[in-house]
């Protein structure tokens, strides 16, 4: 491009979608972000607006968006400003993930041990036994509904192994509801915000304060390692008491469910549906199991689950639960010739690459094999986001999830009485998401009983 054009370029915005389909009939950024998002990276390339003329939200994607979220985001980029109606409502003004600078950095090191593989080995074993009991004592039922299964046995594992405290399902449903309905209302802007007067509401956010402050008060004895909320407490309180305040500490109280239940559940539900499209990558991953000793699992049980681990990686390519983040622009700056005006909000689609063919051969095509090649991914791949607020929990969730999907593979059949292929998206969650719906008939093996 001439310097010229690359100059009238800056002078103009980036181009407005229109006319998007998913290949057969149009479809809406509110309807389906995720496909329509990619559908406007196809056209459009790496910056394009979405909405109206009079109101739209610029959107930056590709290896360059990737880049610069990794490299000078903290420069010019705020994660504040997206989440600031958000904290409010929750009362937590200093929630990390809606926080910049110091005050983000200063909490990042305070948790960052308590989300290393080191601190999390001993809880494998654990992480293991529970799915197992949960599956046996309350799931072998002829039909599940496999979400709220999923949610219930995530939020045990994290509980146990972050707070010492697993929810109650009806309390894990809360939260949910809680966070859907406060992120849609202030940050989405997908609901209105009359929706936070609504009974079922105050009542999601009672049972969510409650939660909290048993979390908070229940210093059991018997609890092997400290708990995420005591460090907390005991260092963050102590020493920048000016950033936790009542609110916060609550938010840090739940906040490991609130990032961690939806976007493992996401992952998977839908290797679970792929597992049910693809027989043969299921007989597979299903030989490997075999060999697996999944009665008391540490961490190399979980290293030498290869195929499973590529197999999760390649969902999470394809499906990735946090397919976008948002960010505000604190400075002007300029991207792809185009100049971001400070106090812009922008979408940063970093898996949009996950579905360029430039990065990733046949993308559409689910590939059991595809990261064996390890020059596939890098930067391109950004399941887990990218730059200061990357997902804090990704060593978590790179062992409950292999490990949650090697043990239903081991010690439970489960079919889908429909047509899997037809299952429908659900854009209500901040995660990506299947039908609320979507059961599975689960029928623990019956090795299960003496494993
Ligand atoms: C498949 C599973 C997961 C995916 C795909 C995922 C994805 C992400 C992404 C994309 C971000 C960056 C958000 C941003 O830049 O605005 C993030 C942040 C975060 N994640 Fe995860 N996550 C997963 C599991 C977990 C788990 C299990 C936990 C904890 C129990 C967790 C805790 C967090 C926290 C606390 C942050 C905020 C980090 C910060 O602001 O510095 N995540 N996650």
């Amino acid at each position: 491009m001439t310097t010229t054009s690359l100059q009238e370029q800056a002078m103009t915005k980036p181009p407005i979608a229109k006319n998007i389909t998913d290949g057969k009939k149009p479809i809406t950024w509110l309807d389906n972000p995720l496909t329509y998002l990619r559908q406007c990276y196809d056209q459009y390339g790496d910056i394009f607006r979405i909405g109206s003329e009079k109101s739209s939200v610029t959107v930056l994607a590709g290896l360059k968006a990737n880049q610069l979220m990794s490299t000078e985001s903290k420069d010019f980029l705020s994660s504040n400003a997206f989440w600031s109606e958000t904290l409010d409502e929750m009362n937590c003004p200093h929630s990390f993930i809606g926080v910049d600078g110091d005050v983000h950095r200063y909490q990042r090191r305070l948790m960052a041990p308590m989300f290393c593989k080191a601190s999390l080995k001993d809880n494998v074993g654990e992480f293991a036994r529970t799915f197992r009991e949960i599956l046996s004592t309350r799931y072998s039922e002829p039909s599940t509904r496999l979400c709220p299964f999923l949610r219930h046995t995530l939020s045990t594992q994290i509980g146990y192994a972050l707070q010492g405290y697993a929810p109650t399902p009806e309390e894990v449903e809360a939260l949910i509801d809680y966070q859907a309905t406060v992120m849609n209302a202030c940050s989405f802007k997908r609901i209105s915000k009359r929706v936070l007067t609504s009974p079922e509401y105050l009542q999601a956010k009672k049972t969510v304060h409650e939660l909290a402050d048993r979390i908070i008060h229940n210093k059991q004895a018997e609890h092997a390692k400290e708990r995420y909320i005591d460090v907390l407490i005991s260092q963050g309180l102590k020493n920048k008491p000016q950033w936790f305040t009542p609110g916060d500490i609550r938010n840090h109280a739940i906040i490991p469910f609130l990032a961690g239940i939806d976007t493992v559940t996401s992952a998977l539900s839908f290797a679970l549906r792929e597992l049910l499209l693809n027989p043969d990558i299921r007989q597979e991953l299903q030989q490997e199991v075999a060999q697996l000793n999944l009665n008391e699992p540490d961490l190399s049980v979980i290293n030498d689950m290869t195929k499973i681990n590529l197999f999760t990686k390649e969902v999470m390519r394809l499906y990735p639960p946090a397919f976008a983040v948002y960010r505000v622009a604190t400075n002007d700056f300029a991207f792809n010739g185009y100049q971001i005006k400070q106090g812009e909000t922008l979408i940063f689609f970093l898996s949009a690459c996950h579905t360029d063919a430039r990065y990733f051969s046949e993308p559409y095509t689910f590939k059991l094999q595809r990261f064996a090649d390890p020059d596939v991914g890098s930067q391109a791949y950004a399941p887990f986001g990218k730059g200061p607020h990357t997902c804090i929990g990704a060593g978590l969730s790179n062992i409950i999830l292999p490990l949650n999907l090697a043990t239903i593979l081991k010690f439970a059949d489960f079919k889908y009485e429909g047509n899997i292929a037809d299952l429908a998206l659900d854009y209500t969650k901040p995660s990506l998401s299947l039908d609320p719906d979507f059961a599975l008939s689960i029928t623990p093996l019956a090795h299960h009983q003496t494993a």
